[in-house]
């Protein structure tokens, strides 16, 4: 029986970098973590520890730093373009570069209604994400949101499920919706605006779960990736996960109360996971 190398990968992951682009009248700040993942002719390094054929993940590390200089000057998705290119083209070894990148949120500071010229309010913990994966194959990106806290107040229920000797949850039709959502979707070219499509992406996918009359989360995460994919014919598919952030009624009968759906047990665990791809047949 022979022994082989099998699918490996490496790179540098959390390449932390902020950037201050100086316009002439206000400051600009971006802040975001990069990982490179290289795929290739790796296998003489594994198996008898011949280095020639490795780019230390450190020089991966001070490239990412160094064209950020140049090419890091609008969305993520440009810049992740210019490093996969970047890598692809300098090492004909590599096979496959892929290059993930987060942004984090910052917000310029508002007083009477004037933005400040360079400071700052933590936009939460929401993040752009984006991940390029350039190949023989081509080049694939894929961008999407994490940690995008969103809620409703009614508009929601959870009604006509299935009952059994184990069921104790309540019909509801009007309940809070609550979901701390994960979502990406893959553009079928690489040469668009991805500022703007970020943002009504974004917007559309606000605007759907605000306005759906969900009867499940289920339906919910399919009416967003629904709206997405019939607004924007650059994506052919998007996932969306749905953790179900729990607000259960707090029983306030044991103290003679009535509770007219308005006090909750907001539960982190144990939580219902919802999880969908909406695609194009
Ligand atoms: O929207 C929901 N989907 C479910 O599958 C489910 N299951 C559950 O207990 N509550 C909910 N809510």
């Amino acid at each position: 029986m022979s022994i082989k190398l099998g699918k490996n990968t490496y790179g540098k992951n959390a390449v932390n970098l902020s950037k201050i682009i100086r316009h002439p009248d206000y400051h600009e700040f971006r802040q975001i973590s990069v990982n490179v993942i290289l795929e290739g002719d790796f296998e003489t390094a594994h198996t008898i520890g011949d280095n020639s054929k490795l780019l230390p993940t450190d020089t991966q590390k001070n490239t990412v730093y160094a064209l950020a200089k140049e090419h890091f000057v609008s969305s993520i998705e440009a810049f992740g373009l210019y490093l996969a290119n970047y890598f692809a083209s300098n090492n004909p070894q590599v096979s496959q570069v892929r290059i993930e990148l987060t942004e984090h949120s910052w917000t310029r500071m508002r007083f009477n209604g004037t933005i400040h010229p360079h400071a700052y309010c933590s936009g939460g913990n929401e993040k752009h994400t984006a991940t390029i994966v350039q190949n023989k194959n081509g080049i694939e990106v894929t961008t999407g949101i994490t940690d995008l806290l969103i809620l409703k107040t009614t508009d929601s229920g959870f009604e006509r499920y299935i009952k059994d000797q184990y069921t104790t949850l309540k019909e509801t039709s009007d309940r809070i919706f609550a979901t701390q959502c994960e979502v990406s979707w893959v553009y079928n070219s690489s040469k668009i605006l991805f500022v703007e499509l970020f943002n009504g992406i974004r917007t559309t996918l606000l605007q759907t779960f605000a306005d759906h009359h969900s009867l499940s989360v289920q339906h919910t995460l399919y009416a967003m990736g629904e709206a997405v994919l019939n607004k924007f014919a650059v994506v052919n598919e998007i996932s969306l996960k749905m953790p179900n952030k729990h607000h259960i009624l707090f029983n306030l009968e044991q103290f003679g109360m009535d509770n007219k759906n308005d006090v909750f047990i907001a539960t982190d665990e144990p939580f219902g996971y919802i999880t969908g791809t909406i695609v194009r047949e």
